[in-house]
């Protein structure tokens, strides 16, 4: 597939963006795309939203597998694209529209040129939540088909096109979503005192929050607490009697999360007995740690070493991802793929450079012949 025709199947993609569990014209339009391409080599799967698609070996011993993730996020789009996002208050702002080019695009050159192993492409449902790898690798559609070595990318908006960069050991932190919901009493603006003003608790509790890592945590881990979203009342002059806080926790270490997340029920208590209010606290999905074998980081290296790619060593980094899931039970690795966008991941403004499809293409392919 040649760039243009890489650019039109990711460009498509941008404007259906869809949320976790909800990737129906997405996953529609993916499986035209693979029905275009099949042969009698290829076997498709659905599961929910999701599907996987098999390559049948010419000599299998064992199954390779590379997984794309589908889903957007509810972020309103600010790029300007002609083809921006036509789902209002939807983007594919985490370049899920370039990892499922990139997707087909090896899909079609393993198809056209098959190696001795199966190879499976996993397009996998709610990356950003609630999480799709955890429930699929349960599923019996996945199990029948298991690889048994596996891999991934992310775009990396900071890193100039043509260039890769993984690392041995840690890649993305664990995580935890974070959902606090106050309820106080509301009223007149006019009457502060006859209130319980949720707006005012939810406020002292977000510049609070900032200590538990500040203070709560040894400085030699690495934690962050962030909330991203925060409502409350009704109206301009009336005293909010709810408020709702969104957020995350990211932990290099596993179990740091939980210490931050005992901190959080002590603070909530006592913004309880202070506040006069009561919290409820939910912690949403919890993705653990992408962990990268060593050997299969080494292996990425060789499968690049003769081509234009640059390959550099990266920094672990508090991003989450539910394929830490996956690597837990089956070796593999993840790396970043550079696409040299002047705004970051989750940006409403992100623009990858399109000319890093190629780059995803020719490093996924050579790395799933490399590993048969
Ligand atoms: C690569 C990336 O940006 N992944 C997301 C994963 C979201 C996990 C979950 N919804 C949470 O916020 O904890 C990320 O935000 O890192």
């Amino acid at each position: 597939m040649n760039l243009a025709a890489l650019k039109e199947i990711r460009r498509t993609l941008h404007q259906i963006p869809e949320l976790g569990f909800q990737e129906v014209k997405t996953g529609a339009f993916l499986l035209d795309k693979i029905k275009e391409m099949q042969t009698d080599s290829v076997e498709i799967k659905t599961w929910r939203t999701g599907i996987l698609v098999r390559v049948t070996g010419k000599k299998p011993e064992k199954t390779i597998g590379f997984r794309a993730d589908i889903d957007g996020l509810p972020i309103a789009e600010e790029t300007g694209f002609s083809f921006a996002s036509v789902h209002q208050g939807k983007m594919h702002a985490c370049g899920h529209d370039f990892h499922m080019t990139i997707a087909l695009g090896a899909l079609k050159q393993l198809i056209e040129n098959p190696i001795d192993d199966h190879v499976l492409f996993i397009f996998q449902p709610a990356e950003e939540g609630p999480g799709g790898a955890l429930p699929l690798l349960r599923s019996s559609e996945f199990l029948e088909w298991k690889p048994n070595c596996l891999f991934a990318l992310h775009i990396a908006p900071e890193l100039p096109v043509g260039t890769v960069s993984s690392r041995p050991g840690l890649l993305f932190a664990n995580t935890s979503e974070l959902f606090l919901d106050f309820k106080g009493v509301g009223g007149h603006a006019a009457y502060p005192h006859l209130t319980k003003d949720m707006t005012v608790a939810a406020s002292n509790f977000v510049i609070q929050l900032q200590q538990i890592v500040a203070r709560g945590i040894d400085p030699l881990e690495s934690a962050v607490v962030t909330i991203g979203k925060m409502e409350s009342g009704v109206v301009q002059n009336a005293i909010a009697e709810t408020a709702r806080l969104e957020g995350t926790i990211r932990t290099l270490h596993a179990a740091t999360i939980a210490v931050i997340k005992q901190k959080i029920a002590m603070m909530a208590k006592g913004f309880e007995i202070s506040h006069d209010c009561s919290i409820a606290i939910d912690y949403g999905s919890n993705y653990y740690q992408v962990y990268n074998q060593e050997k299969y980081v080494n292996l990425f290296q060789d499968a690049l070493r003769d081509s234009s790619i640059t390959y550099k060593e990266a920094s672990p980094a508090m991003t989450g991802e539910d394929f830490g899931y996956m690597l837990k039970e089956i070796p593999g690795f993840m790396f970043w793929l550079g696409v040299d966008s002047p705004h970051g991941l989750h940006s409403a403004q992100l623009k990858p450079d399109e000319a890093a499809l190629e780059t995803g293409v020719q490093a996924v392919t050579r790395t799933i012949r490399h590993l048969s």
